[in-house]
């Protein structure tokens, strides 16, 4: 029997397996890199954030990710290099964070990584007819299997784009399973470079989960320090405190297409990017706003279609919300999400026991632990699926 094989059947028996997530997101910061245990799966799955860090990505990798990153056009030898070299550059750091804490590479069970996303393309952005949802990650799995010696678990969307779903969210399936609370309404809303939120209801219905990306998250706040402070994100939101939401512009940035597709729906920078902003200036014929100005505008942008959304689709009175992401340090956006909001209430995912900026690294130790011993979970019209490709030290 190939020997890769029984390693796996051993792995899947074991009452309790140490794993390796990985989330490197669209705000292209850093390599999020959490240590967990895991026993059981599905509803039953119990779980241990053991370790977590976020490893600052160089400003030279940045700059090489960014020539192709949620571009239209790029250069094809770049996206080829950088799928071999983003598999390895990951293994080392996977390999520097578990010296750190002590564990050797041979202790770990299985890593399960979530690539680098340089391209989302659903059908209701990309627009061209005869093509489907689409997305792409790179970041290769088997360079990362070889470099540490750890079976490793990658490049989770394609399964759900290829069972009828977007590539995204899949936070759902973690949040259904390490989120939940019997009789309590919740929403996990995580504000990374795009917003998005799961709605896990008090009942335990599995058929009123709802799961989508809602717009802007830091996206556009961060394009903007970059462009105009010469910072990458807004710090605390001291830009955003010292300006002034224009309102013109702020209704002209609210008037998409997207605001209005049904749900689930996902998008990324590819839509919402400086042009976008540009965009709704022109539309206001008024290119001269103050830069702090547009990082208030900006802010406030993201805190309203986030509570936008929540107004619309959900009882507020009835609602727990808890949030995660670089998004949920933005004293801002959450200040103004929390006045919209008064109803609600608002708090940060780690009073329920989730790492609010570990948690998509720990959603994709998840789905890796599913990949092995869980069975496909049907919830709500998303794809019932069990996601990951398995690659192999030898
Ligand atoms: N102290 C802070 N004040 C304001 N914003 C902050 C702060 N800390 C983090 N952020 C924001 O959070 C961002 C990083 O968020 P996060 O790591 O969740 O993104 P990501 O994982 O790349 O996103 P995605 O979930 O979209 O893939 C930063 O770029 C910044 O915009
Ligand atoms: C294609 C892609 O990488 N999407 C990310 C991104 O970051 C946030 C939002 O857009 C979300 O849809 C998704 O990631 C999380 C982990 C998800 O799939 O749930």
């Amino acid at each position: 029997m190939n020997q890769n094989l029984q390693q796996l059947f051993t792995i899947a028996q074991k009452p309790e397996r140490l794993c390796i997530g990985l989330m490197s997101g669209t705000s292209l910061d850093g390599l999020d890199i959490a240590l967990c245990s895991f026993s059981g799966n599905g509803v039953q799955t119990s779980f241990k954030l053991i370790n977590f860090t976020t490893i600052p990505y160089q400003d030279k990798f940045k700059d090489e990710v960014k020539q192709v990153f949620a571009k239209r056009h790029a250069d094809l030898q770049q996206v080829t290099l950088l799928n071999a070299y983003i598999g390895t550059y990951h293994a080392e750091l996977i390999l520097q964070a578990l010296a750190g804490w002590n564990i050797k590479p041979s202790e770990v069970d299985f890593i399960a990584s979530h690539g680098q996303t340089i391209y989302h393309a659903p059908k209701h952005q990309h627009g061209q007819a005869g093509y489907a949802n689409a997305t792409l990650q790179i970041g290769d799995g088997d360079h990362i299997a070889v470099k540490t010696g750890i079976i490793t678990i990658s490049d989770f969307r394609q399964k759900h784009i290829a069972a009828g779903g977007e590539g995204a969210p899949l936070a759902l399936y973690g949040d259904v399973i390490l989120g939940s609370k019997p009789s309590e309404n919740r929403i996990l809303l995580n504000i990374g470079g795009i917003a998005n939120l799961t709605y896990l209801p008090g009942d335990g219905n599995l058929s009123k989960v709802i799961s989508t990306d809602i717009g802007p998250g830091n996206t556009l706040i961060d394009a903007a320090c970059r462009e105009y402070f010469g910072k990458p994100y807004d710090a605390d939101a001291e830009i955003a405190y010292s300006g002034t939401v224009n309102d013109t512009l702020l209704e002209a940035l609210l008037h998409h297409p997207f605001f209005n597709e049904q749900l689930p729906k996902t998008t990324g920078p590819e839509l919402f990017n400086l042009e976008y902003v540009a965009n709704a200036q022109q539309a206001t014929r008024d290119l001269n706003i103050a830069k702090a100005d547009l990082v208030a505008t900006l802010s406030a942008f993201t805190a309203r279609t986030i509570v936008q959304f929540i107004a619309k689709n959900f009882q507020v009175d009835d609602l727990h919300i808890f949030a995660s992401g670089g998004g949920a340090r933005n004293p801002y956006v959450m200040e103004q999400i929390k006045k919209a909001l008064p109803k609600a209430t608002i708090g940060n995912t780690s009073d329920i026991g989730i790492n609010p900026d570990a948690k998509e690294a720990i959603l994709f130790a998840a789905l890796g632990n599913e990949a092995l011993c869980g069975e496909p979970m049907p919830i709500g019209s998303n794809p019932a699926v069990l996601m990951g490709k398995f690659s192999f030290p030898k």
